[in-house]
């Protein structure tokens, strides 16, 4: 079908705050007070903004996870919060969430086969065993770990081998729409660009549209298209990547874009951006690797900043600018 994949209509989700007294009810904040945006299928969103900015509120209600006190979510132009439970449970193999936590997100006690089955056994429930195994060692397969982690449990794995299990339960039932929250910010840096560059790989492969949320600015430039800022609840800001990140308009978004290292006044934060964003090697041997892709950095990279680059391939980490 066409038309946008997923749209969100004047969102609003309150929350209590203190208890109220015997007579007067709790006060209630807008965690989400009145956002709107449009996800159009193969065109990933990021959303930015600081703790407590509602983005993960946001993320619960892109995924009926939780229902808005005003304000529709659409997908594929159908209003989730209007479907009966049992549609809502045979839409949500199209839509599926990869959380924060690789630890606290999978149960310690099942098998990576039982984990990353388990959105199938909901989907397809006439499924075999053994068709339900390949289709298992498929999905691993693709997010890279070996067929051997099948019978293995969570605890037996790095924080970035159980994300890649996470990833995998995420999309074995071929959602459109995946809703990564946070997916790197609990991995050590240096396995942060594997799944970063995991995640946009699998999205060119399946054609994938992510609403990905993070506070972390660098990280959300490289995986959207699109980013909507948020503050206090509402969005500030929205906008192709590169524009809003090269110019900024809202002094809120200045002020996170400030915030990220400045790569001109100070070289040391290259390496450091080069290490962080996955290629250790790269930031020891003073190589670019996109140096002769980048017309505005080559002659930077090679004279002055030799590891300004990016964990992405189509933009520069450190001028926000597509690549030549
Ligand atoms: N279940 C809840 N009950 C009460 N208040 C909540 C609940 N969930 C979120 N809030 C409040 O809503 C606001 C937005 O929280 P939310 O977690 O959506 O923000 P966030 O941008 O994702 O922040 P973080 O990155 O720290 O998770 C915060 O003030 C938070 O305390």
């Amino acid at each position: 079908m066409t038309g946008p994949l997923l749209v969100a209509e004047a969102l609003v989700r309150r929350y209590p705050v203190g208890r109220g007294g015997l007579f007067t009810p709790a006060a209630r904040v807008a965690a989400v007070d009145g956002v709107n945006f449009t996800v159009e299928p193969g065109v990933s969103l990021g959303i930015v903004g600081e703790s407590g900015s509602g983005k993960s509120t946001l993320a619960r209600l892109a995924m009926a996870l939780e229902r808005p006190d005003a304000g529709r979510i659409l997908f594929r132009g159908e209003d989730l919060n209007a479907l009966s439970a049992a549609d809502l449970r045979r839409r949500r193999r199209h839509f599926q969430m990869v959380f924060q936590d690789p630890y606290g997100s999978l149960d310690p006690r099942l098998t990576v086969e039982r984990i990353v089955a388990e959105p199938l056994t909901v989907a397809e429930p006439g499924l075999d065993r053994r068709a339900r195994r390949e289709r298992v060692l498929a999905i691993l397969e693709a997010v890279g770990l070996p067929a051997a982690a099948l019978h293995r449990y969570p605890h037996e794995f790095s924080g970035g081998q159980r994300q890649r299990v996470a990833i995998a339960r995420a999309l074995i039932t071929e959602p459109a729409l995946v809703v990564a929250d946070e997916p790197v910010s609990a991995l050590d840096v240096s396995v942060q660009a594997q799944v970063l560059n995991l995640l946009m790989d699998l999205k060119e492969r399946r054609g994938l549209t992510y609403l990905f949320i993070s506070h972390d600015l660098a990280v959300v430039e490289h995986v959207a298209d699109r980013v909507m800022v948020m503050l206090r609840g509402r969005v500030v800001e929205s906008g192709p990547a590169a524009a809003l990140f090269a110019r900024p308009a809202h002094p809120y978004t200045r002020a996170l874009v400030d915030a990220l290292p400045d790569f001109d006044a100070d070289p040391g934060a290259h390496a450091d951006a080069a290490f962080r964003l996955g290629d250790p090697g790269a930031a020891e041997a003073g190589a670019c690797p996109l140096a002769d892709r980048c017309p505005r950095a080559q002659a930077r990279c090679r004279a002055e900043m030799p590891v300004l680059w990016a964990l992405a391939d189509d933009r520069h980490v450190a001028c926000f600018e597509p690549l030549g």
